[in-house]
């Protein structure tokens, strides 16, 4: 192993204890208790708005925590060096979301997280990149933005990105929000191939589809609080307004994750949000 290693290989991936985030003045996370064991394939579920993305980036440190402690491999986050364990695809742009990056950012994002903090991408890293990107056929693509992408031209762009990286800790924004079955399917075979190298999985998902085998545990977002973690739920349990308040314990006793005891629900602010 490279010597930078400075997390233990076998160090908890994930430790967030009542973690908040406010945006702009507004919370979008309130006291998020969540850990995440090594090998785990983790679902984060819930509405549009809900706070998964902010999450996610709040767990990577690209969001900082208005309030609450974070530490990834064992490690607090103000200290974390060892970015090259973890992964991250960012959820795809849509027309109403921000500036789309290029198919070769994305990609590259996935070799970022090997680079030391603040040093940019050597020659040997763009090669990576670019041998990544060939192998999954989309050199002629690399240069244009994903949005430009069909569904399954984005999903190997992922697939990509995960080849580039090879994280011990990958977060998958939605990946295959507006990608066909057989392409669903294809992205399923990549994360069960990861999983059982021993990778550690948070996925974003409103649907699991082909992917909801491969879940050990599904964590519910209700308006930036979690309302469920605990086993695999199907999609309408997901939605059901009552989720959250007949369980004032929904962590599962024999999981060996630490518990997290349920931030009181805000009835008063509670949306009912109708996807799709
Ligand atoms: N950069 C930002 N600026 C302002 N508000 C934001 C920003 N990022 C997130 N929010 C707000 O925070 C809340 C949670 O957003 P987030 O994207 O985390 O939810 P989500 O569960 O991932 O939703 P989706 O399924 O639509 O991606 C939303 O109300 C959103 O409008």
């Amino acid at each position: 192993m490279l010597s930078r290693r400075q997390s233990a290989p076998d160090a908890t991936p994930v430790v967030l204890r009542n973690g908040s985030v406010t945006i702009e003045g507004r919370p979008v996370l309130r006291g998020i208790d969540l850990t995440v064991t090594s090998g785990e394939f983790i679902a984060l579920m819930g509405a549009n708005g809900s706070g998964k993305s902010t999450l996610v980036r709040a767990l990577t440190g690209l969001r900082p925590l208005a309030s609450g402690e974070l530490e990834l491999f064992a490690t607090p986050i103000d200290h974390f060096h060892d970015w090259r364990r973890v992964g991250y695809v960012p959820q795809r742009s849509t027309a109403t979301s921000g500036v789309p990056a290029s198919v070769w950012e994305v990609v590259a994002s996935g070799r970022l997280t090997r680079r030391g903090v603040l040093r940019p991408l050597t020659r040997a890293d763009r090669r990576v990149i670019d041998e990544a990107i060939s192998l999954v056929g989309l050199e002629a693509k690399a240069r244009a933005g994903v949005s430009t992408l069909s569904g399954g031209q984005h999903q190997r762009a992922l697939i990509a990105r995960a080849l580039a990286g090879e994280p011990d800790l990958l977060f998958l924004d939605e990946p295959t929000a507006g990608v066909d079955l057989p392409n669903q399917l294809a992205l399923a075979d990549t994360l069960r191939t990861l999983k059982e190298r021993g990778s550690t999985v948070v996925l974003v998902a409103h649907e699991l589809g082909p992917m909801e085998s491969l879940v050990d545990r599904a964590v519910v977002l209700r308006d930036g609080r979690v309302v469920h973690d605990g086993p695999r739920l199907t999609d309408a349990q997901v939605h059901d307004p009552d989720l959250g308040h007949a369980h004032h314990h929904p962590s599962p006793p024999a999981r060996d994750h630490v518990p997290h005891v349920l931030a009181p629900f805000d009835d008063t602010s509670q949306r009912q949000e109708d996807e799709h």
